[in-house]
């Protein structure tokens, strides 16, 4: 990964979930339908937060989700999200979130960041490189976003609905998110747009091309940034979830030299297999990651740590974890006594 010591400067992010999913058909809006107990938005968020040069979230909901969205920051421990009220328009959310840093009525103003990424809450898969990527080329351009390759013609039609002309689609690109921008591009471009703009606009990339007079920097994103539109979109997140939490554990060491060793080399050889792993000495205050987790590896020298097991245990049911699906508890003994006693036998 290109080096991310290269942000010495401060990134905000921006989050616009004030939409209402009218094209998944259903009664509850896409960013807050769960998967495992958990809300999508809450997974998008976690892709930011994780990430140490990412200074602060703006989340941006509509009003009548005000309320839930302060709870699933709550419920799983959220730090550094910040919630204002949206618009009606995408557009209008995206300002509202940007005003965060700048003349907030909604609590104090956040810090003014040099670098803002914005990102629809309902890309879940993005990831830090190619969020590093779109930052740096932001700082040094102005602005830069996501972009593929089409995967349909587009063509242009006459009002009585019969082809007037097609695009040569080699010619053409598919905008993604995430994009990034100085904030004060975007930000004056927002405040010098046409209420056309922000009823009918879909491209923050235009704003600052039009109003700041800065053309972006477009980067070719992988496949995964695709936006949850249609209820099928939403099955599919489920099961790339489910994938990317099977390829994930937390490691919990103890604090014995053996076992923090023994811990070490399992990380690297789970590593090794695309295994993402966090490793924390013990359960106590990780409340956060045991949250986000769903295999857990025990390494112990003894008996002793099972009462720890059996707390984390009892504390993922309060929190209704759903342990079915993909909670797998693995707890290794590793009996070093016994390990003696074996290489005593053999000398004798
Ligand atoms: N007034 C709005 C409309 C949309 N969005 C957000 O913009 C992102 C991308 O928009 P889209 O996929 O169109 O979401 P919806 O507007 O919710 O979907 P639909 O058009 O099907 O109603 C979503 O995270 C959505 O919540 C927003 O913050 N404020
Ligand atoms: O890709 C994008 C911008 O480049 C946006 O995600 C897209 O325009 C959102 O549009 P809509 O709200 O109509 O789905």
């Amino acid at each position: 990964m290109m080096g991310s010591d290269a942000v010495d400067f401060p990134v905000a992010v921006v989050l616009p979930a004030a939409g209402c999913g009218e094209r998944t058909g259903l009664a509850t809006p896409k960013q807050f339908c769960t998967f495992l107990n958990r809300p999508l938005i809450s997974f998008t968020i976690e892709t930011f937060e994780r990430i140490p040069w990412i200074e602060s979230i703006v989340v941006v909901v509509a009003k009548e989700s005000h309320d839930l969205m302060l709870h699933i920051i709550h419920q799983f421990h959220h730090t550094k999200v910040k919630v204002v009220e949206g618009g009606t328009t995408r557009h209008r959310s995206i300002f509202k979130g940007l005003q965060a840093f700048s003349e907030s009525t909604e609590g104090p103003v956040l810090p003014r960041p040099k670098v803002v990424i914005i990102h629809d809450a309902v890309r879940p898969f993005v990831d830090e490189d190619f969020l590093l990527k779109i930052t740096l080329a932001a700082k040094e351009q102005g602005a830069s976003g996501a972009i593929r390759p089409l995967v349909s013609t587009v063509i242009a039609t006459t009002s009585e609905g019969f082809l007037d002309h097609s695009l040569e689609r080699t010619k053409y690109r598919a905008s993604e998110m995430p994009q990034g921008f100085l904030y004060d591009v975007i930000y004056q471009a927002y405040q010098r747009c046409s209420e056309f703009d922000f009823e009918f606009g879909t491209e923050c990339l235009h704003l600052a091309l039009q109003y700041s007079g800065t053309s972006a920097k477009l980067i070719e994103g992988p496949p995964t940034l695709w936006k949850v539109t249609y209820k099928r979109d939403l099955a599919a997140a489920e099961s790339i979830i489910k994938e990317t939490l099977s390829l994930s554990a937390c490691l919990i060491s103890g604090a014995m030299a053996e076992t923090v060793e023994l811990s070490s080399r399992l990380q690297k050889n789970l590593e090794s297999h695309h295994m993402a792993v966090d490793v924390i000495a013990c359960t106590k205050e990780n409340n956060e990651l045991l949250l986000k987790t769903r295999n857990f590896i025990q390494i112990s020298t003894s008996g002793a740590s099972l009462s720890e097991t059996e707390e984390m245990v009892k504390f993922l049911r309060r929190q209704s974890m759903p342990f079915c699906t993909r909670l797998l508890l693995y707890w290794f003994i590793y009996i070093s006594q016994m390990r003696h006693q074996i290489s005593k036998r053999m000398m004798s």
